[in-house]
């Protein structure tokens, strides 16, 4: 823990070329994490190139919708089982939240899904698994979460929607340590590596740990580079950019935009999907992250927040929901004790916050 991030990173460098010298000599400086850290990424990094390879081959034929309307492809169910298979043989110990499980996978109506999720996910594993123990890996996601121990918490496609219209969506991993998050991986496989040059390189992977910063690195790259992240050093909020969900169902567009009025901001909101705009906040693509509630009943869920969570704090940012608490993720599978999301550069977050208030209190009284 005492080591800065530069020292720590050069000696887990060390660690990957030679296990041993490593171990002898540095085993009391093992950062913290180190071993999950690297697990997640490699977890992350498999489920995003499964879904890559659905994308291409079967995504317009494979939709589903589940029982709350929401989309869900054999991509979803295939990055769960390769992401809680990944952790099992590692963490076998570690329970997770995951968003998806196996019911529309059994039985005989489940059956056509079934043999392509099996295939999918044999493509990607070390050692072929079977049917029964891909669906068992699904179900590893059934946790109930909550405030002691430790848990994964797993969003195998945040932004199924889009996923499906081949835009921005991702594979979101983070882990839980007495109901805080101390480690979060975003797998961006559509985000731009330079927003400046939005038709080059793609595939964006996030890693952050609490207490060491935060990094990008190329998803999808043999190189392992890591480069550290921070949040934008705009401080005047009519200089700010702001992002917000593409779906107009996930969030108030029309709060977001009195918010962003009252904040003295004039360029066009960025529509993204998925913890994607956690990732753009984090790296300084956009100042603020906006999504007020659409409804009084919709609770959020720990997997749609985790990973883009500890991403921003990391990188210089705070989070909190529309009444500027921090999100608890102690409460089990859903963000029961908050509402909305609000997310921006430390320096400007209190004043983002105000504008929050105020709208709301004016919508209150009309
Ligand atoms: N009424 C609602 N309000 C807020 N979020 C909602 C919602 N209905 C669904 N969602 C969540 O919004 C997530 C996508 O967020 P975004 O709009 O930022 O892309 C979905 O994740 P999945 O795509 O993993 O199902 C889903 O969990
Ligand atoms: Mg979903
Ligand atoms: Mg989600
Ligand atoms: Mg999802």
């Amino acid at each position: 823990r005492a080591l800065s991030v530069k020292q720590h990173r050069s000696m887990s460098q060390l660690k990957y070329k030679n296990t041993f010298i490593y171990t002898r000599f540095y085993s009391t400086s093992i950062a913290y994490l180190e071993k999950e850290r690297a697990v997640a990424i490699k977890a992350v990094e498999r489920a995003s190139r499964v879904c890559q390879a659905v994308f291409k081959r079967l995504v317009t034929e494979e939709t589903m919708t589940k029982k709350d309307k929401s989309p869900v492809t054999v991509a979803d169910f295939s990055a769960q089982a390769v992401v809680n298979s990944i952790l099992e043989n590692d963490f076998p110990d570690d329970p997770v939240v995951g968003e998806e499980d196996s019911k529309d996978l059994q039985g005989e109506e489940g059956r056509v899904l079934r043999e392509k999720v099996v295939d999918l996910v044999n493509t990607a594993t070390e050692h072929p698994m079977s049917s029964d123990e891909i669906l068992r890996a699904i179900d590893r996601g059934l946790y109930a979460g909550g405030s002691t121990g430790r848990h994964w918490t797993l969003d195998p496609i945040d932004g199924t929607k889009g996923f499906l219209r081949g835009e921005q969506f991702a594979v979101c991993l983070a882990l839980i340590i007495d109901g805080r998050v101390r480690l979060g991986v975003l797998g961006c496989p559509n985000l731009p590596w330079d927003m400046s040059n939005p038709d080059g390189e793609r595939g964006v992977l996030m890693v952050a740990v609490e207490g060491q910063g935060a990094f990008q690195r190329k998803l999808n790259s043999s190189s392992n580079e890591e480069v550290p992240i921070s949040v934008s050093s705009v401080i005047d909020t009519k200089d700010a950019v702001f992002c917000e969900s593409v779906e107009a169902g996930h969030s108030n567009h029309s709060d977001n935009a009195n918010i962003a009025k009252i904040l003295g901001i004039s360029k066009p909101s960025v529509r993204m999907d998925s913890q994607c705009k956690y990732a753009a906040v984090a790296r300084g693509n956009a100042e603020i992250y906006l999504r007020l509630p659409v409804s009084d009943t919709y609770v959020e869920k720990i997997w749609d927040h985790g990973a883009g969570n500890i991403v921003i704090h990391e990188a210089g940012g705070r989070v909190a929901d529309i009444h500027g608490k921090s999100l608890d993720f102690s409460r089990g599978r859903t963000l029961s004790a908050n509402q909305g999301v609000v997310a921006a550069g430390a320096q400007i977050f209190d004043t983002v916050i105000a504008a929050v208030q105020e709208t709301l209190k004016y919508k209150s009284q009309i």
